[in-house]
């Protein structure tokens, strides 16, 4: 058996994109990811998916031709060689990625985003190589399902007239009753039993009876809300006070660390984040300041599935939670996802998920949830098949778009509707 590397693809795509509302404007229609391809001097290829922002592809790019000759079983080498990899200094100095929803932004965050995709494609080849499913290659499987929540966006039925986008089926939402009926909807289709609300996008009295409304329709239902750090202390807690009876805990309520130990330290409702701990960097003063009780882990951003370990361990070993950030993704990542989720024991919270949002995929057959559940592949590697010819109508798109979709940004989305949109000031309210 040869491991080695003898070849890697990146294909940059744009992938279609329902309008879905945050606190920062709206997705646009189309939002682009990163597929790699590993492929051995045998001939067996191994699949990975990451952010497609074009500064993930200035990175990607470097990184793939240093990987040839190397062994795909080399996953702590794919550390070093990120090392050696350049990050230009204007891409993280003073820099947020969209707008700050993903956290802080580092050149060893970016290039760690990187790792991620080329780590689950040596992944996925090493298991193919071997006969082995990717979880076993983590140490084996605890559960024989990964649970799910759904994941509910405030959004418009199109995109604004005149914009070249897919139709989708899920129709608007933009106050409680359409919540609730969106929520049916996942409930319907996937199955699934626990729901988050993307908030921050209209006055917190609006989300809170959202949230109520999905409180009385699903009694009982484990509840989240989100704001993406659009809320100030106080209102943080006013929020906590008014829905803490029904909120299986409330996520990146305000921004920063500071911030969210504030908003802990008055009250009992768990705080999730994505938000202020997405870097090994940030742990040591969240944790000391009891700031967040659920890590939501996202592989891409961590560096991979051996790190989402990691991450699992440390968070267990200070009594803090563990679950699953999701931003937009294909097949690929969800799978990725799936195994890494069942190989962490105290996983107490079903992960997010934005697979239901993306009609498209570049799979043979797309991944399923049932009862909100996606089940773990046994099958060698992911489990999953590339379908070269999805792929490759999905790279045209990328390459016939002048510029302006490769790179996200939710705010200018939302300028086509709302002209004078900026990117709201935070504390939003
Ligand atoms: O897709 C979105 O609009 C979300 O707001 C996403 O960008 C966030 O990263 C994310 O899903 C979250 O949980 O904060
Ligand atoms: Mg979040």
């Amino acid at each position: 058996m040869n491991l080695t590397i003898a070849d890697v693809r990146l294909t940059p795509i744009l992938v279609a994109d329902p309008p879905l509302l945050n606190t920062q404007g709206v997705h646009q229609p189309y939002t682009p990811r990163l597929i790699v391809e590993v492929e051995t001097a045998d001939g067996v290829v191994g699949v990975g998916e990451t952010y497609g922002d074009t500064k993930y592809l200035e990175l990607a790019r470097p990184f793939a031709e240093k990987l040839i000759g190397r062994q795909v079983s080399d996953l702590n080498g794919l550390f070093t060689v990120a090392d050696e990899v350049a990050v230009d200094d204007a891409r993280v100095s003073g820099q947020v990625d969209v707008g700050g929803l993903r956290g802080v932004q580092t050149a060893d965050k970016l290039r760690l985003s990187v790792v991620s995709g080329f780590e689950v494609a040596c992944l996925d080849a090493l298991g193919k190589a071997l006969g082995l499913p990717v979880h076993a290659l983590l140490g084996g499987k605890v559960r024989d399902a990964v649970e799910y929540s759904a994941y509910l966006f405030y959004k418009w039925a199109d995109h604004p007239a005149g914009v070249a986008a897919e139709k989708d089926d899920w129709g608007a939402a933009v106050d409680p009753a359409g919540v609730v009926a969106q929520a049916r909807l996942f409930k319907e289709r996937y199955g699934f039993t626990s729901f988050k609300l993307k908030g921050g996008v209209f006055p917190p009295d609006e989300e809170i009876a959202a949230v109520r409304a999905l409180a009385e329709a699903f009694p009982g239902h484990p509840l989240r809300l989100d704001p993406n750090g659009a809320w100030s202390v106080a209102t943080s807690l006013r929020v906590a006070e008014e829905l803490g009876d029904v909120l299986e805990y409330l996520e990146d309520p305000a921004l920063g660390t500071a911030a969210m130990a504030e908003v802990a330290a008055g009250t009992d409702v768990p705080l999730a984040t994505n938000m202020c701990v997405t870097t090994f960097a940030e742990i040591a003063e969240a944790f000391g300041k009891g700031a967040v009780q659920v890590v939501l882990s996202d592989h891409h951003y961590w560096g991979g599935l051996r790190n989402t370990q990691q991450l699992a361990a440390i968070c267990r070993t200070f009594g803090v939670g563990v679950s699953m950030h999701s931003n937009t993704h294909l097949g690929i990542s969800l799978a990725a996802m799936t195994h890494v989720a069942a190989t962490v024991p105290d996983l107490h919270h079903a992960c997010d998920s934005h697979y239901p949002w993306q009609a498209e995929d570049v799979l043979t057959e797309r991944l399923v949830f049932e009862g909100g559940k996606v089940a773990v592949s046994d099958a060698p590697g992911l489990g999953v098949e590339l379908d070269r010819e999805k792929l490759r109508v999905l790279h045209r798109r990328w390459l016939d778009d002048d510029g302006t979709l490769r790179e996200r940004d939710d705010a200018a989305a939302m300028r086509v509707a709302e002209p004078g949109w900026v990117t709201p000031g935070v504390p939003r309210w």
